[in-house]
């Protein structure tokens, strides 16, 4: 029988939280012959909607389940994980931006790398995606107070949600359906500055496979429009709902983990934010979203090499990457100031 994997959900009583759990336990992410051990992790105020979302679960009685626990301590939570979502942070509000969330969020990403440091086996290889905004700086923090103990490479950002936004624009622009567009880019940061990037995508219409600029034929509608829908869609959702994004949240979030866990198809690649190697010029550390390619015997990511830039790609690249150098620095001086 398959050993189960051991999985980590913090935020678990959240409404991410609340959406990612089934397809997680129901082997959407991992396949239908993985037994899952879940593990929820929330703030002790939210044990009892924890243990209503563990009752749950149950009640769905599913096969892929091998066990489920409710906790409220990071030693608990963190022991002997292979996979962890780190989902539990405060959401943004109308009128913010995520970065406006730094100074409540980054505290929690300090305390969890350094619980990820002490409780995860030393040989871990322990797959790590943060999903708490502002997501890509979030983990550059529980990255560095995890070093020594976890590689950065484990460490990502979640920007496939804004990936999977700009599919849908595309295949809605084109009439095409999400299965026809490939090779969407988003760079930088899981924020207003990142840049959705369609120059290398392409679209099959009509049994025929062509780039995105001549299946849309409108250069001035991908140069703005649907750069901006993209870039501004949390807080549209927000202004919507009163609440940030959750159904897709979570879908992107299991997306990003099934390709890690099964490695990317032929020909394709997703973008992540990952710690920057220097490629493209973009500093080295640096949690920014790249087109990458996963190796599924390996498990390891790679960062798509050898595309070219034009003047318009490379000023929005630098404004991505300047704002994430920013918010590293705010990070790092809170978390100086943060007592933990
Ligand atoms: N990267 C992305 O694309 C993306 C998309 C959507 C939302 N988000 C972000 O995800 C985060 C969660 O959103 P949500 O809508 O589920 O929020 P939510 O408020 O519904 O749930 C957050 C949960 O996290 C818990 N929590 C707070 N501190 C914690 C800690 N230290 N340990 C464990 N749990 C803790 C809270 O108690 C709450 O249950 C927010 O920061 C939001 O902005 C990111
Ligand atoms: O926009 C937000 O604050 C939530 C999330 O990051 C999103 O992109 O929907």
């Amino acid at each position: 029988m398959t050993a189960p994997l051991r999985v980590l959900v913090t935020g678990a009583a959240g409404q991410i939280g609340y959406s990612i759990v089934i397809r997680i336990a129901d082997g959407t992410v991992f396949g239908k012959e993985q037994p899952v051990q879940l593990v929820l992790l929330d703030v002790p105020q939210c044990a009892n909607v924890l243990e209503g979302v563990v009752f749950e679960l149950q009640d769905c009685a599913l096969p892929t389940l091998h066990s489920v626990e409710a906790v409220t301590e990071e030693k608990a939570a963190f022991t002997g994980i292979d996979y962890a979502f780190l989902v539990g942070a405060m959401p943004r509000r109308e009128g913010m931006e995520r970065k406006d969330l730094l100074a409540a969020n980054v505290k929690i990403f300090k305390s969890q790398g350094k619980a990820l440091a002490e409780y995860a086996k030393p040989t871990t290889k322990v797959a790590i995606i943060v999903v708490g905004n502002p997501a890509n700086t979030n983990a550059f923090i529980a990255a560095k107070y995890a070093a020594g103990k976890i590689p950065a490479k484990n460490f990502s950002a979640m920007t496939r949600l804004d990936h999977n936004r700009a599919l849908a624009q595309l295949a809605l622009k084109t009439g095409t359906t999400i299965g026809d567009v490939k090779n969407v880019i988003i760079w930088g940061n899981h924020s207003g500055t990142q840049f959705p990037d369609v120059t290398h995508a392409t679209v099959n219409k009509n049994g025929t496979e062509t780039d995105a600029y001549s299946a849309v034929g409108d250069n001035a509608f991908l140069q703005g429009p649907f750069i901006a829908t993209v870039q501004k869609r949390g807080g549209v959702i927000i202004e919507k709902r009163k609440l940030s994004s959750a159904m897709s949240a979570a879908k992107a979030a299991c997306d990003h983990i099934h390709d890690w866990h099964f490695g990317t198809k032929a020909g394709q690649y997703v973008s992540m934010a990952v710690p920057s190697d220097g490629s493209y010029g973009i500093p080295q550390g640096l949690i920014f979203s790249f087109p990458v390619t996963i190796d599924g015997a390996t498990r390891e990511w790679k960062i798509v090499q050898g595309l070219n830039f034009d003047d318009f790609a490379k000023g929005k690249i630098a404004a991505t990457t300047k704002e994430l150098e920013e918010e590293r620095d705010d990070a790092l001086k809170a978390c100086d100031d943060a007592n933990i």
